[in-house]
């Protein structure tokens, strides 16, 4: 009975989240909420999920313009999403003087190029994971978007969401005593399509961009410092399924494990596989952070979208007994936060407010900092270094 009520709230709980109760509108409005405009770089899959359907509940959002490099295709985006302007080429996009705000889920490869774009157009920008090719093109565009005043945000969602902050939280409570040791794995056994931006070399493909990022960015977090050095990392490269693609073969990794060592004797590991092998029946994919420490452990299952469903299942030893206990976190108030939110908010609900939060000169509860943006790509840098695949080749610095 329990498991049956389980599987109903989560279908409410995702329901609810892909078709948001509308936003408040205004009288002066008409109904029809006049926000801050933003613009969409590219009618990418992503985009529903990370800014249209959150946009829906957000009173001060309005999702105004898409650009695809092909005009048909903006405007059938466009109609589905209920967008009212759709831009032949990102450049038109950039140069509308309504759009305030920018997102940005072009191909990795070309974050760098479009963001310093958007930036020297005048516009915010809140751009995809991860964040450039490399960290020296990341710094840059810190830097100019600093320099020009404007906000600035890698899309690191997972990171708003209340069951990250938790996580936090009792690992940082010192409950468990010391940190020692930590893995995040982030395996999913999905079946792109050869020519998935993923397998693209020159669109800033490959795992450890995709997938890793978020790995090391975890990491990171809970351990709260920097790592010292790479260990040791090893890659399996992508192989094309069909020969005609044999300009991807041995380019980017489908597979990476990298092994870190942080100070204070820490150790910490990332997995990552965009495309598990299987023969009949698909594994179940593992996104999970466990956390070892001193006098105890901390797995988190699904730290990447917990909205949909996750656990954190906290173990300690005292003597010779364990303690488990398992805690679900929701909605903040869960985690005894004082922050908007319901269960059904996506980690890009959390983010997007937090965005609209800076932008309107309001405190938002996490964010994710240039140092921290910088530093993730950096240590992304360094795993391709000791694989050493190449890191990402970097497009032309000029705008
Ligand atoms: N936050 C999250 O949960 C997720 C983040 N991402 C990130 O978002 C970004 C986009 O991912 P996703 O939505 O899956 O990507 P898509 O495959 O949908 O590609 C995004 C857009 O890239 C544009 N594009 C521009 N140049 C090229 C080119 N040469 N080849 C192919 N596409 C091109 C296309 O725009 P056009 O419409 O102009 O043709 C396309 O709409 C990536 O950075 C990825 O890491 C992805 C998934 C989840
Ligand atoms: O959240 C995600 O899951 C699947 C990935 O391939 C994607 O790019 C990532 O952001």
């Amino acid at each position: 009975m329990a498991s049956i009520f389980s599987i109903f709230s989560i279908f409410k709980r995702l329901y609810t989240a892909y078709h948001p109760p509308r936003r408040e509108s205004n009288a002066e409005d008409n109904g029809n909420v006049k926000g801050v405009k933003w613009g969409i770089l590219g009618a990418a899959n992503i985009a529903p999920a990370a800014l249209i359907i959150p946009a829906k509940a957000h009173p001060e959002v309005e999702v105004y313009a898409v650009a695809a490099r092909d005009l048909n295709k903006a405007t059938a985006f466009a109609k589905k999403h209920g967008i009212p302007k759709a831009y032949e080429g990102y450049q038109k996009l950039l140069d509308d003087p309504n759009i305030e705000v920018i997102y940005n889920p072009l191909p990795n490869g070309l974050h760098f190029e479009w963001t310093m774009k958007a930036l020297a157009a005048g516009k915010h920008v809140l751009l995809e994971k991860p964040s450039s090719n490399t960290a020296e093109e990341t710094r840059q565009m810190f830097e100019f978007a600093e320099s020009k005043n404007l906000i600035l945000l890698e899309a690191f969602h997972y990171r708003f969401h209340p069951a990250t902050q938790r996580t936090k939280e009792i690992v940082t409570s010192g409950e468990l005593g010391p940190i020692k040791n930590i893995k995040a794995s982030l395996m999913i056994p999905f079946n792109w399509s050869d020519d998935d931006i993923r397998y693209h070399y020159d669109l800033g493909g490959g795992a450890l961009m995709d997938l890793g990022c978020y790995t090391i960015s975890c990491l990171r977090y809970l351990v709260g410092l920097n790592p010292s050095e790479v260990v040791s990392a090893t890659s399996e490269l992508h192989r094309p399924k069909s020969s005609s693609h044999t300009a991807h073969k041995d380019k980017v990794d489908r597979k990476t494990l990298a092994v870190f060592a942080f100070p204070n004797d820490v150790t910490g590991t990332i997995e990552v596989d965009l495309s598990m092998p299987y023969r009949f029946i698909p594994p179940f994919p593992r996104v999970t952070a466990i956390v070892e420490c001193e006098s105890g452990s901390l797995e988190i299952l699904n730290f990447v979208n917990p909205t949909i469903y996750h656990s954190i299942t906290v173990t300690k030893r005292d003597g010779k007994k364990t303690i488990t206990r398992t805690e679900k976190v929701y909605k903040p108030s869960d985690a005894g936060l004082d922050w908007k939110g319901e269960d059904w908010w996506l980690t890009y609900t959390y983010q997007l407010a937090a965005f609209m939060d800076k932008l309107k000169g309001r405190r938002p509860p996490v964010w994710v900092e240039k140092e921290d943006s910088v530093a993730n790509m950096e240590w992304i840098d360094k795993v391709y270094e000791k694989v050493r695949l190449s890191i990402m080749p970097c497009p032309p610095t000029s705008v």
